[in-house]
């Protein structure tokens, strides 16, 4: 069960993005990927949510492998991605009500999850008129919206104003007591408030795996431990 990943690797052309990558994630975790612009994070992610197809490796999710059952993981699975793309002619309401007939969810779910997330003063607008942050909010919220056992969140916090963080933090905080989360981010305060394990990667691969706790005991901070790591 979780998430077991062996031997992935990634190629765009000549670039390798991912290197014979290999870990497992318990259900119930929320791990920190991190690492520096290029290491690969995005592309784990994406392979995870079957967005793009690794050229080798095997992924799976609760059991189910995401290449040949990909209809059973995608259920699994939310998924905020990396520039988050959403339909900017749409209401908020109306994508809402779009995500929910795509993923078959109760439409009792999308008042819920604008409350959650803290669109209520916004959710009459169209996507495009509203600020980088309530957008965010918005790929927070189709993330979300089916309940999903599992969220990906790729720097979900990228963007907003210090509020708008600290919000958007206590609504993964409080999800990841209950279901297995994973997110990027470059903001090792970020890191300390929310996950329990860090995945370190570097050039596409695993440099260091291990608890916070772990990282805290060798460096004086996760700051220095990245430093040191990845220069
Ligand atoms: N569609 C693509 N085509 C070609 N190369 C790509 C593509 N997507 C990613 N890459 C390359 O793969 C490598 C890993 O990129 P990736 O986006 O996964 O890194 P990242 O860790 O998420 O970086 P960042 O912190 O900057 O978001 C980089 O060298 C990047 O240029």
């Amino acid at each position: 069960m979780g998430i077991v990943i062996k031997d992935l690797t990634k190629k765009y052309g000549e670039q390798l993005a991912l290197d014979k990558v290999s870990f497992s994630i318990k259900n119930g975790e929320v791990v920190g990927l991190l690492g520096p612009n290029g290491a690969g994070k995005s592309t784990l992610m994406k392979s995870i949510t079957n967005a793009i197809n690794p050229d080798a490796g095997e992924i799976s999710v609760n059991d189910f492998n995401v290449s040949t059952q990909p209809i059973e993981t995608k259920k699994l699975i939310g998924f905020l991605q990396e520039n988050n793309p959403l339909y900017m002619d749409m209401y908020v309401k109306e994508y809402l009500e779009f995500v929910t007939n795509m993923r078959d969810v109760k439409k009792s779910k999308i008042d819920e999850v604008i409350e959650r997330v803290g669109l209520l003063p916004e959710k009459h607008k169209k996507i495009h008129q509203l600020s980088k942050g309530y957008k965010q909010r918005v790929g927070l919220a189709q993330a979300i919206i089916s309940s999903p056992e599992i969220l990906i969140l790729d720097e979900p916090t990228n963007g907003l104003d210090p509020n708008q963080i600290i919000e958007i933090r206590e609504v993964i905080k409080e999800i990841g007591r209950e279901k297995t989360v994973i997110l990027s981010t470059h903001i090792m305060q970020e890191v300390e408030a929310l996950c329990s394990r860090v995945i370190l990667l570097n050039k596409g691969k695993i440099i260091a795996d291990q608890s916070i706790e772990e990282f805290k005991g060798q460096y004086k901070s996760l700051e220095e431990a990245f430093h040191i790591l990845t220069k």
